[in-house]
């Protein structure tokens, strides 16, 4: 009788002894083998293999060799079963015949502030966001163009702000701002207050204007530049970069402007930035496009192809993201304002540093003198 009462005590016993918890490592194998990531020869599966864990105060690294014929590609299309497996923020880079996932422990921020401590002066190197690892920066010497784009009321503005408010205290002296504000010049009419923002254009007339002044400026420095034999402003002892800020790129669209001549200036400021993007880098001009319908119509191919460098803060579908990054992710960001991929070389997430205009005036009034009441 005891024996029979015995039983189910040790079944339910042995239910309740807790199971050991997978390792991460265990996990993202079992993930390789769910997700089929190998290749099969002689009636075998080779996965990944496993190489060595680098433990870091914030992250894991883990390496693997790569079975030969497993293409990047395929690795990609596991990234989303990883995140989710692992309930965990997940990068990855190939590099020297290893994959190299680093997995995150905490997520990232949900805001954190801009402050000096960010400037890095005499540099053209602007904070992107931060991310696991520390504050990226992206380096318009390097990178001449950025593309940025994404849903409204996601940090657009905000990363635009930043960017110009970076490069005045940076280079003061060598800095020349051009902004295409296409909301009606409601956000950036106010920074006309210093003297490194030329123009501020406020709608397509006024943008064909200011962009018909930079292309002719464009075609005499080429020409310059051909009789010195100089392909490169950074080889020269030129210090000046002029940079061309556009604020709702699809406002430059023809097949979106109703008015028959406003379609015409339109077509006219398309073309114009498709040049600078084109030749203007290696001239000294940098060219930040912003939208938040990354549509074909909205980024000119031309101005596309020649921007490497991408923000893309969250965006409304698969579609939008390939645009912007050539590569899903973008459309299941989570929506945080501010949060955001940043593309070169490879997308790494960032939460970007929140400013407003208060801050921006504070220290534009405290570093350059400029007399800044802004109520
Ligand atoms: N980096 C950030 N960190 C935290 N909050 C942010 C950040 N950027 C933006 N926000 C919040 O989101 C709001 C909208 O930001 P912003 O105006 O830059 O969006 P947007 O994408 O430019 O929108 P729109 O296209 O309508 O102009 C801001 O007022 C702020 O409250």
């Amino acid at each position: 009788m005891i024996e029979w009462l015995l039983f189910p005590l040790v079944i339910t016993g042995a239910a309740l002894i807790p199971k050991k918890q997978m390792t991460d490592k265990q996990k993202i194998q079992t993930i390789f083998e769910n997700c089929n990531l190998a290749i099969k020869r002689n009636d075998k599966f080779h996965y990944p293999k496993f190489q060595r864990e680098i433990k870091r105060d914030t992250y894991t690294t883990y390496l693997y060799y790569l079975p030969l014929g497993i293409s990047s590609d395929q690795f990609e299309d596991v990234i989303p079963a990883l995140k989710d497996g692992l309930n965990k923020e997940v990068e990855y880079e190939f590099k020297d015949g290893l994959l190299r996932v680093d997995v995150f422990e905490s997520e990232l921020p949900e805001k954190w502030s801009y402050d000096v401590t960010l400037l890095q002066p005499g540099t053209w190197e602007v904070p992107i966001g931060r991310n696991h690892k520390g504050i990226l920066y992206h380096d318009f010497e390097k990178y001449c163009h950025l593309l940025c784009g994404g849903v409204t009321r996601f940090g657009k503005t905000v990363f635009l702000k930043e960017v110009m408010n970076t490069l005045i205290l940076n280079n003061p002296q060598n800095v020349e701002i051009y902004v295409l504000d296409l909301k009606a010049g409601l956000e950036f009419s106010k920074y006309k207050a210093f003297p490194q923002v030329k123009e501020v254009a406020c709608d397509v007339y006024e943008s064909a204007q200011v962009l018909h002044q930079i292309t002719n400026e464009l075609k005499k420095i080429e020409l310059y530049f051909r009789e010195k034999g100089y392909t490169n402003i950074i080889d020269t002892p030129f210090k000046k970069r002029k940079f061309i800020f556009v604020d709702e790129g699809a406002e430059l669209s023809p097949n979106i402007v109703k008015d028959k001549t406003a379609k015409k200036y339109a077509e006219y400021c398309q073309g114009a930035l498709s040049e600078i993007a084109r030749i203007g880098g290696g001239l000294g001009y940098r060219l930040i496009y912003a939208t938040q319908y990354p549509t074909k119509e909205a980024v000119p191919m031309q101005v596309k192809m020649n921007i490497v460098a991408r923000l893309s803060f969250i965006c409304a579908s698969q579609v939008a993201s390939r645009v912007l990054l050539d590569d899903v992710g973008a459309e299941s960001l989570p929506s945080i304002p501010g949060r955001s991929i940043y593309l070169v070389e490879k997308m790494r997430t960032v939460q970007v540093p929140y400013i407003d205009d208060k801050m921006i005036f504070k220290m534009m009034g405290e570093m350059l003198h400029v007399d800044t009441n802004i109520k």
